[in-house]
């Protein structure tokens, strides 16, 4: 083959979206897992709700851990006041260099960040290297062993403020051992779990895990 599966759905990408329109880029992406190979993104209802978050929240600064193809990080900046910014942090370099190409396909490459280094390092240099004062939202869609280190880390970096919200992906496959239980027995979430159907399988159920910081700042 030669190719790698996101090679492939970047070539797809480049030959039917409409380059600087991000709806046509997640259109076209849906549109090759339904159709062509199936890919891991938050896409469909765990995308809506995504959606549903960003619309209401209105983020100024965003956090995703787990950028795969960028798929997540276009649907999230799309949606962004001008201002507003994502920083998304993907540890595998293929992955990495095939969403910065997904990113500028939509024409969100002032909104988007992609940094590809491993989560934990660039948490603890947020405010120090990344100009971040506090995150209004984190997406936690990478490893599920990695879920409840990096939101723990979050907490130590004093990164989350009254209102922030932290939205978690594949609460239920593959799962986030440790982290579900974490989230519901603190005194500083207030945690919203949502039956999804797993990404672009109607027959398969998943879980989203939607939690508001009432913590202390
Ligand atoms: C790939 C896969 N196969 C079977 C069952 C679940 C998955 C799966 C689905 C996802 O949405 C994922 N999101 C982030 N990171 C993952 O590793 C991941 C894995
Ligand atoms: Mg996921």
């Amino acid at each position: 083959k030669g190719t790698t599966r996101e090679q492939r759905a970047l070539k797809y990408l480049k030959e039917h979206a409409r380059q600087g329109d991000p709806d046509s880029v997640l259109e076209t992406f849906d549109e090759f897992c339904r159709t062509q190979e199936w890919a891991m993104n938050a896409a469909e209802e765990k995308g809506d709700i995504l959606d549903e978050i960003v619309r209401e929240l209105q983020p100024t600064t965003c956090l995703e851990l787990g950028t795969y193809c960028g798929y997540s990080a276009v649907r999230i900046a799309r949606n962004l006041s001008p201002s507003a910014r994502l920083i998304t942090i993907e540890v595998n370099p293929d992955y990495a260099a095939v969403a910065r190409e997904v990113v500028k396909l939509a024409g969100l490459q002032d909104k988007i960040e992609v940094i590809n280094l491993d989560s934990a390092d660039v948490i603890r240099e947020l405010k120090t290297k990344y100009d971040v004062t506090k995150l209004d939202l984190v997406f936690l869609d990478h490893w599920k062993y990695l879920y409840i280190r990096d939101i723990k880390l979050i907490e130590e970096e004093k990164l989350l403020k009254k209102g922030s919200v932290v939205f978690a992906d594949n609460v239920i496959i593959p799962g986030a051992p440790g982290y579900l239980e974490y989230i519901r027995g603190s005194k500083n979430y207030k945690s919203t779990f949502y039956s999804v159907h797993f990404e672009y399988m109607d027959d398969m159920k998943d879980g989203v895990e939607k939690s508001v910081y009432i913590g202390d700042e």
